[in-house]
């Protein structure tokens, strides 16, 4: 049960961005995906979440593929963008609702999770709030309330930690937890490799549109013969090669 994108080559129009990449992220694992500014991170999950379409390659979902089953498979994966995409005439309320119709969930368990979810990101007062009255990191916090109330199979998340305060950022890496324990498969580009290095299981590093390395932080650092570095000196040693 796991994510597998396989030979993917993609990218904008005509221009392949993404050169040959394949990775797999396994049920109730934290996958990050690092690399530079342009590597190609926001690319693939654009692919994942068939925003984008393939040139060559697979993407499936616990056997299901995203080209021949799309609405089966989309139904079965929630993402967090980089920046926040919010209708700027619905409520918080009416962001909630239209998360809870698309997936079809039910209303009373919906909204008891809804709640909770609220209450951890200090939103539970502001249920009226139009997006325009809400800050940056608030705007974020929203994307990841509707992102969680779903129980999805993966959850593709873009970069969080921008524009989060130290506590929001605790409360994302325990929700992330949480769903792990319960079969979900996380994949999470970030440039914050120290949090990386601490919550991801494993990890996918790309540089130009290529996967440059991929495996555990042990996996890493035996491949790139520095037993002792950190996440961010085997990136730096590896990209610079
Ligand atoms: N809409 C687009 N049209 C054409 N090219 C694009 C578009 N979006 C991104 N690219 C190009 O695709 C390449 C990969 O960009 P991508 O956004 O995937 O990088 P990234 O790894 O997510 O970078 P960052 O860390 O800066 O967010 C870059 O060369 C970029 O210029």
């Amino acid at each position: 049960m796991s994510l597998e994108v396989e030979h993917l080559v993609g990218g904008y129009s005509s221009l392949p961005v993404l050169k040959d990449i394949s990775f797999e992220v396994k049920q109730g694992t934290l996958v990050g995906l690092i690399g530079l500014n342009g590597a190609g991170k926001s690319t693939t999950i654009n692919h994942i979440i068939g925003l984008l379409r393939p040139q060559k390659g697979s993407i499936s979902l616990n056997g299901v593929s995203l080209q021949n089953a799309p609405a089966a498979y989309k139904k079965k994966i929630a993402y967090i963008p980089e920046i926040p995409v919010l209708y700027d005439e619905l409520t918080l309320k009416e962001h909630l609702e239209l998360t809870m119709m698309a997936y079809k969930l039910e209303q009373k368990q919906a909204w008891d999770h809804a709640l909770r979810l609220l209450k951890i990101f200090r939103l539970e007062k502001k249920l009226d709030w139009f997006p325009i009255n809400f800050s940056k990191g608030m705007k974020q916090k929203v994307m990841i309330v509707c992102a969680m109330l779903p129980d999805v199979d993966l959850l593709l998340v873009d970069e969080p930690f921008l524009g989060l305060d130290p506590l929001a950022t605790r409360d994302l890496l325990n929700l992330l937890a949480e769903k792990k324990e319960n079969g979900t498969a996380i994949l999470m580009s970030t440039h914050v490799l120290s949090t990386a290095q601490e919550v991801c299981d494993s990890f996918v590093m790309i540089d130009e549109g290529q996967v440059l390395a991929d495996g555990t932080f042990a996996d890493l650092r035996k491949q790139s013969r520095q037993p002792t570095a950190s996440l961010s000196e085997i990136y730096l040693d590896m990209t610079q090669k």
